[in-house]
């Protein structure tokens, strides 16, 4: 089930580039001239009175597109200011250069000259999918003044539309290169990025969502080689990645709307299988002791919601008390011990489990080894991941689902987590989807890094141990209410309840994170976790074709 829009790495993107001009269907300069064209007429489109432009043009082929852009606007009546390097860059963006260059001057691309006259928008072509390694000089003060750290706030973010990206963002992860990963004031924020045949992770992780304002994707006619790159003898290139974001814009043909039809159609339980509450799955919530019940609750709430035939809540028993309440449809069943879990998941028409919400470290840690050995699918949560971490990878398996936030991530793979947190001095830098790659490849599961920026990644198939499973990214940065105590147990509850209903591993955790996106989105601010699971029928309405 492919849904989403496939993003592409800039690894992949100049894999595809190359195909195309080395087939001779296209040329460097008439992608150039297609991609400076797309930027003018956003330009044109958003600012139809034309007015003063000052166009930054770096080095290489991110300024060729500038030198298009300066050219097609000084046509259509903009006064256009052109800042660029005195170098002779490749010969696509050379002959670009040439062209301008018969139109206007090319001023220094100094902080100086960029501050002696105002602009009503300011274009940066300095740097795109090129950059290695951390701006300095001339260049890092143009930057700075464009991201505003000399304390005129914001004057020029309003009016910053960025080619491909702004510059000195690393278009694979998402940070800034030589820049602390935290978010600092002076980071370049555009108000407008337009940006390629696909968008790059870079745009959806990290900085990038914040920074890169809003996302145009414009199509410059690749499709047939990025196509021919995803066949099946050359998947390695492309295919693996998707993004989830309800926020760009993407050609009519690369929306995901057709592929939302067949999950409607699949989630209102439509399709095949006759309508028997077994053949809808079975799911198993595993809480915890007295007083801990609300986060299990939260969980089995949600599973029920995204249609799981069944759902049965599991406290050891004197907690059962404590679960007496709504919803009614929640069956429950004591489980005290290891043994007793075992012989309840003799019955094979349990399908699914979830623990960890709510469900005490020291119980977590007695209950998986069964659940394990089990071999069901199941989602580890919260303190089922805090007893991982002690435990070590033995017995998981690629039906298992991990749902870390960043701090359970840390304790799970400290190494990876401290490279994610480190300074990036050289692109690409490691990226939060690399991280959940080689997460899924340690642990031989699924796993779900949460954050504003979410990302999921399936371990290699067994077949092929040394190729990179597929991921997928759920970008939530419109949501921040999201971020509120009890959504992750929500979460849980939701893939919980889609595993039970048969869908993958990686499906139903990427499902799982969009139906619970798109309820938070319908909910708004002012969200608590308890409203979530009751409004998950509003999302599955919205997704009906
Ligand atoms: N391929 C195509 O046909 C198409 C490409 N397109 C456009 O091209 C862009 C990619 O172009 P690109 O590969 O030339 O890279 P770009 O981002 O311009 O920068 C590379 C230059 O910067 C330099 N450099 C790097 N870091 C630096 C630093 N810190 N400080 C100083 N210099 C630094 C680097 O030098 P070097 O590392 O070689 O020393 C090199 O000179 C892409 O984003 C899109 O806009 C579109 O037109 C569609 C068709
Ligand atoms: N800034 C944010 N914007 C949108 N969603 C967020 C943000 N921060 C966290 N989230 C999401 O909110 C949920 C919080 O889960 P978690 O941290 O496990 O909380 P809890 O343990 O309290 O349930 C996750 O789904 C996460 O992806
Ligand atoms: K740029």
């Amino acid at each position: 089930m492919l849904f989403g829009t496939e993003i592409l790495t800039t690894a992949q993107m100049r894999a595809i580039e190359s195909d195309a001009m080395a087939s001779g269907g296209v040329s460097g300069v008439q992608l150039m001239q297609r991609a400076g064209a797309a930027v003018a007429g956003q330009i044109r489109l958003r600012w139809p009175k034309p007015g003063r432009v000052t166009v930054l043009c770096g080095p290489g082929n991110n300024g060729g597109d500038g030198y298009v852009i300066a050219r097609l606007l000084a046509r259509t009546d903009w006064q256009v200011r052109v800042l660029g390097m005195d170098n002779e860059p490749g010969p696509d963006a050379a002959e670009m250069k040439r062209c301008w260059q018969k139109a206007g001057p090319i001023l220094p691309l100094t902080r100086a000259e960029l501050r002696r006259n105002e602009a009503d928008i300011y274009v940066d072509a300095i740097f795109g999918t090129g950059l290695t390694r951390p701006p300095v000089g001339e260049i890092a003060e143009v930057l700075d003044y464009l991201g505003g750290s000399d304390g005129d706030d914001g004057h020029v973010r309003q009016r910053l539309v960025t080619v491909d990206c702004p510059s000195g963002l690393c278009m694979d992860s998402g940070a800034f290169l030589g820049k602390p990963r935290q978010p600092s004031a002076d980071d370049l924020h555009a108000r407008l990025t337009i940006t390629f045949d696909s968008p790059k992770p870079g745009h959806l992780l990290e900085r990038g969502p914040a920074c890169c304002g809003e996302l145009v994707v414009a199509d410059i006619g690749l499709h047939d080689w990025r196509v021919r790159a995803s066949g099946p003898e050359q998947d390695h290139r492309t295919a693996h990645l998707t993004a989830i974001w309800p926020r760009f814009r993407v050609p009519d043909a690369r929306r995901p709307a057709a592929a939302q039809g067949i999950w409607a159609e699949w989630l209102e339980k439509r399709e095949g299988s006759g309508g028997h509450k077994f053949s809808h799955g079975h799911a198993m919530v595993l809480a915890g002791p007295p007083g801990h019940g609300g986060a299990a609750r939260l969980a089995a709430r949600a599973a029920l919601r995204v249609g799981a035939g069944l759902v049965t809540i599991c406290p050891p028993g004197a907690a059962m008390i404590e679960h007496a309440g709504p919803p009614d449809a929640l069956m429950r069943r004591a489980v005290d011990d290891a043994t007793a879990l075992s012989d309840l998941l003799q019955d094979q028409r349990i399908g699914a489990l979830c623990i960890g919400p709510g469900c005490g470290v020291e119980r977590a840690r007695e209950l998986l080894p069964p659940l394990l050995d089990s071999g069901r699918a199941c989602v580890l949560d919260a303190d089922a991941l805090t007893a991982l971490a002690a435990m070590g990878w033995n017995g998981l398996h690629d039906r298992c689902v991990l749902t870390p936030h960043g701090g359970e991530f840390s304790r799970l793979f400290p190494d990876l987590a401290e490279r994610l947190a480190a300074r990036p001095d050289h692109g690409p830098a490691l990226s939060k989807l690399d991280a959940t790659r080689e997460a899924a490849r340690r642990s031989g599961a699924v796993v779900l890094l949460k954050g504003p920026d979410t990302v999921i990644a399936a371990p290699p198939r067994r077949d092929k141990p040394n190729a990179t499973g597929h991921a997928v990214i759920h970008s939530a940065f419109d949501i921040p209410w999201l971020a509120t105590a009890g959504a992750g147990d929500v979460l849980a509850g939701i893939i919980a309840g889609l595993l039970a209903r048969g869908l993958t591993p990686l499906t139903a955790a990427s499902l799982g994170s969009f139906l619970h996106g798109a309820t938070a989105r319908g909910i708004g601010p002012g969200l608590i976790a308890d409203d979530l699971p009751d409004r998950i029928p509003g999302a599955f309405l919205d997704l009906v074709p």
